[in-house]
C-alpha cells in the first residue's frame, strides 16, 4: 500500500481582465503538500504542518481545507478507504502562494484536496478521479472554474460552468508575468458581493469583443494587450473594495503596460516579464513568474 503521496499544485491568476469568471492562467508559483500514510492513528490536533505563507494562520486538526476536502470526497467516492485510512493521514504543506490575494490559493488547496482524495481511492483499488472530474468537483466547491481550470490543467484555460469544462490555449506572446502583491487582503467572497447581478447589453458586448482579441493577443499579437485587457464586467465595482490596486492598474496601464487585477484582488497582473522599480509601490512584492503548463503534478511512493 502507498506510504505517501506529493502533490504541487500551481498559483493562478482568474479573469485576466475581460474573462470574468471563465480566463485564468496557471504561475510557475506553487504549494508543495506530502500526505503521509501512519500504521497506526495519529493526533486529531496536529494532523497538518504549515511552513511559509499563513502558517500561523492555519488549523492544524481535520478543519484544515485541504483535509476537509480530502476527507468528503474520500468518504463519497470510496467509504472502505476513508474509513481505513481517515485517521492515519498527516499532510505537510509548505505554503508559496499568497492567501487572500487573488492568487487563487484556495482554489489551490481544493484542488489538491480532491486530487489526493482520488489518488488515494485509486492506491486501495477503489475509484479513481480523471482531471475532468477533478475540476467539476473543484469548480462545485469554489463556485466558479476559472482558478481550478489553470490549477488542474495547466497554462491559459478557458471554461464553462455546469458542470465546468476547460480548454487550454496555447500563449505565444508572452512566457513570463509579473504579479504585485500587497500586504493587504480582500476575502474572495467579498469581493463578490460587490458585483451587480445584471450587466447592459453593449457592455455584454464589448467585454465578449475583448476577451476573443485577448486570445488573439496572447497566441499572435502581442500589440493588442492593452486594448484586450480592458474590463468592464468587474474591476470597476470593486475598485473601493481595493483603491490601490485600482490606482496601480491605472498607473501602469498609463505607461503602456497591459495590467489588471488578478482574480478577486488584490494582486495587480501585468503581462510583462518587468515591471520598472519605480512604479512599485512600497510594501508591494513583485514576483515575475513562468507561465506553468500541465497543472497539478501528483506522485506516490510505495
Ligand atoms: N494552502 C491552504 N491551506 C489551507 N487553507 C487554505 C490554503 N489556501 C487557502 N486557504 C483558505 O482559503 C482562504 C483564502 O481564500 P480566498 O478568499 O478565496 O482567497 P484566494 O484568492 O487566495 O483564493 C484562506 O484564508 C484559507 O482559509
Ligand atoms: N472570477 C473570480 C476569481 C477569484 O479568484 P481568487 O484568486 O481571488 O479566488 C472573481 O473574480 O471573483
Amino acid at each position: 500500500m502507498i506510504r505517501s503521496l506529493r502533490i504541487e499544485v500551481p498559483a493562478t491568476s482568474a479573469n485576466i481582465g475581460p474573462g470574468y469568471d471563465s480566463f485564468g492562467l496557471a504561475l510557475g508559483l506553487v504549494d508543495s503538500l506530502t500526505l503521509t500514510v501512519h500504521d497506526a492513528p495519529v493526533d486529531t490536533e496536529t494532523v497538518v504542518t504549515v511552513q511559509g505563507e499563513s502558517a500561523d494562520e492555519l488549523p492544524r486538526d481535520r478543519s484544515h481545507l485541504i483535509v476537509r476536502v480530502l476527507g468528503e470526497v474520500l468518504a463519497e467516492l470510496s467509504p472502505e478507504t476513508h474509513r481505513r485510512f481517515i485517521d492515519r493521514i498527516t499532510l505537510e504543506s509548505v505554503n508559496r502562494i499568497p492567501h487572500s490575494r487573488g492568487l487563487g490559493s484556495s482554489a489551490a488547496a481544493v484542488v489538491a484536496g480532491i486530487a489526493l482524495a482520488g489518488a488515494l481511492s485509486e492506491a486501495a483499488g477503489g475509484p479513481r478521479l480523471s482531471r475532468a472530474e477533478i475540476l467539476e468537483r473543484a469548480a462545485v466547491i469554489e463556485g466558479h472554474p476559472d482558478n481550478a481550470a489553470p490549477a488542474v490543467v495547466g497554462g491559459l484555460t478557458i471554461s464553462l460552468s455546469d458542470p465546468a469544462r476547460a480548454w487550454t490555449v496555447p500563449v505565444r506572446t508572452i512566457g513570463e508575468v509579473t504579479v504585485l502583491v500587497p500586504e493587504v487582503r480582500l476575502d474572495t467572497k467579498t469581493a463578490r458581493g460587490a458585483i451587480p447581478q445584471d450587466i447592459a447589453h453593449a457592455v455584454a458586448a464589448g467585454n465578449s469583443a475583448r476577451t476573443g482579441l485577448l486570445v488573439h493577443a496572447l497566441t499572435t499579437d502581442p500589440s493588442a494587450l492593452l486594448e484586450a485587457t480592458v474590463d468592464e464586467l468587474h474591476q470597476e465595482f470593486r475598485r473601493a473594495a481595493y483603491p490601490e490596486s485600482m490606482d496601480l492598474v491605472d498607473s501602469l496601464r498609463a505607461r503602456g503596460i497591459p495590467a489588471v487585477i488578478s482574480g478577486a484582488g488584490p494582486t495587480v497582473l501585468a503581462l510583462t516579464d518587468s515591471v520598472p522599480a519605480e512604479a512599485v509601490p512600497a510594501g508591494v512584492r513583485a514576483l515575475t513568474v513562468p507561465i506553468a503548463e500541465g497543472g497539478f503534478r501528483l506522485s506516490a511512493e510505495v
